[in-house]
Formats: C-alpha cells, structure tokens, sequence
C-alpha cells in the first residue's frame, strides 16, 4: 500500500464492490486527494475500460469526475474525484427516511444528472441509493458506472441486466432490455426509499422480487409514511409503471418538480393502466 502507483500514494482503504477495491490517494503532483478503483479480475477489465470512457467524457456538478484511467503492472486504475459522505443507503440506515423537502432536492439533483446523461444516449443501468453520495449536506454525487453503457459502444455481455442490483431493477431488465426508462424506474425505488426508508420490492429470493417488480406491486408509501403528500406519491407512482413507454422521463420529473401543480391534474385513467400492466401477457 506504501508503494505509489503512478504517483499515486494508497493513503486509506474505502470499500469493495463489484469491480474491485477502492482506496483513498494522494496524488503528489497536483496535491489532489482522489478515489482509486482498482480491477480485481481481469476478466472485466473491458468493462472497467468502458467504465471509465463513459465517464471520462461527463462533466456534471451531480456525477463524480473520472481524472484518469491507466493500466499499471497489468493492474486497471480508475482514478476519480475523491467524494466524501455517506451514501443514501448509509444515510437512511442511521437516520431513517428524509424529510419530503430533502429528498425532493436530491432527486431533482440526481435527475438532472440522469436528463445529461440520457442526452448522451448513456444509460446507467445501476442507479441506487448506495451508488449516490451526499457530499456536502443536500449536495448528491452520483458514483459508480459498472454498468453504464453508451447506447452506441459494443455489447460487451450478455448478462448486463443480471449484474444489476434486483431490488432496483426495472421489470424489463429482467428479460435484458435496459433502457434510460430503466434509470427512471430506479429513480423511482429511490425516492420511495428516501420517504419511506423502505425499498418498494422485497422479498426473500431474487425471484420473488422479480416477480413483485414486473407487477409493479408494491405497498403504497403513504402506508409507511402517513403524511406523504399527493404530489409525491403520484411521482412514485408514474415512475414505477410498469410499461418503459409510460414512464415518467428525467426531464418529466423536472418539469414535475417545478411545477408541482402538474402531478395534481387528475389521471382518471391511472388504474385502468396500471390494471392492464399486471394483466397483459
Ligand atoms: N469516488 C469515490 N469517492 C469516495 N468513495 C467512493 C468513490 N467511489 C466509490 N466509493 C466507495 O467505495 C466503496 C466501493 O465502491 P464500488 O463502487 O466499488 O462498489 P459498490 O457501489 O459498493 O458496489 P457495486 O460495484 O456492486 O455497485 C463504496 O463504499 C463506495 O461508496
């Protein structure tokens, strides 16, 4: 750990996910404090490779820079803006549920980081409350593209749509179409999660949750959180709809949020939709 790697110092192990570990370092040149992912298995070395394009190419104030990628010693470095916080996962564990006014703000923050993004025909495929940060209080950083993909780059597996977190997938994940609808319905597990404190699907085997998922069958919020408002409940609900094609978009949900007024205007055929999307073949 003593030994830098491109000037690089390992000052501080942070964690370890799907793609490998990640360290705190400082970088003696530019004196920048930074995030270093480094891939434990070669076998996804192309999708660290693209990992790092897709996001080398983003500037956003709500998606984490990527500084560098660089391959070492046969070892992939993914160098990135070091960001302190907790996640949404980790803020919701110790202080339960945000407040409706909170977490309309860091949804705003992370749709508008997913609008940019699915201007770029990039999907992010992996969006969850443990993937964003909340850097500075109320400042969200979205993290972690494992598994974004530019809609235009190669296929790289098969698979991708197994790789992903089963709670917040999309129902038409699960037979491998992500799409940017996809991130919208993840969008909308994480603002069920940060007003209830609860995700919408559980379950006790993936099959199970994959089975609530493609109903879209979940217990209302306001269930768990009896002062939830209309607005945000109607939000949840048009983002966990079942046909991608109905869906809420990012830009929708701005638009929402701006102008609350817009969720209030009556949806008299809501559950004739949703009764036709738990019964369709
Ligand atoms: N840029 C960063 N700044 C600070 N901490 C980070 C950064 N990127 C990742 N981390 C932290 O490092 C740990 C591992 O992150 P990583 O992205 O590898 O996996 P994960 O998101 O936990 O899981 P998965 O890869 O399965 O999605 C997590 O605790 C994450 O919050």
């Amino acid at each position: 750990m003593n030994q830098p790697i491109r000037g690089y110092t390992l000052t501080q192990w942070v964690g370890s996910g799907g793609m490998g570990e990640v360290y705190q370092a400082y970088h003696t040149a530019t004196q920048r404090t930074v995030a270093i992912k480094l891939l434990s298995r070669m076998e996804q070395a192309e999708r660290f490779r693209n990992e790092a394009a897709v996001q080398a190419s983003l500037r956003h104030p709500h998606i984490a820079l990527v500084y560098e990628f660089f391959v070492e010693n046969g070892l992939s470095c993914l160098v990135l803006e070091y960001i302190e916080g907790p996640t949404i996962e980790q803020y919701i564990r110790k202080n339960g549920p945000f407040p409706e006014e909170a977490a309309w703000k860091l949804l705003a923050q992370i749709a508008s980081a997913l609008e940019y993004l699915h201007s770029r025909d990039i999907v992010h495929r992996d969006l969850k409350a443990g993937n964003i940060k909340i850097a500075r209080p109320g400042k969200a950083k979205l993290l972690d593209f494992g598994l974004a993909r530019a809609a235009t780059s190669p296929k790289l597996t098969h698979e991708g749509h197994l790789i992903g977190t089963a709670s917040s997938m999309a129902p038409e994940q699960f037979s491998g179409r992500s799409r940017s609808a996809s991130d919208c319905w993840a969008l909308g597990v994480l603002l069920y999660e940060m007003l209830t404190g609860q995700p919408p699907f559980g379950g006790n085997t993936q099959s199970e949750i994959g089975r609530r998922i493609q109903k879209g069958d979940y217990l209302a919020p306001h269930k768990l959180n009896p002062g939830l408002s209309k607005a945000s409940e109607r939000l949840i609900d048009r983002l966990l709809t079942v046909s991608p094609d109905r869906r809420m978009t990012a830009r929708q949900v701005l638009e929402a949020l701006h102008h609350p007024a817009l969720l209030n205007a009556p949806d008299w055929m809501g559950p004739v939709r949703k009764w036709w999307d738990r019964v369709k073949p």
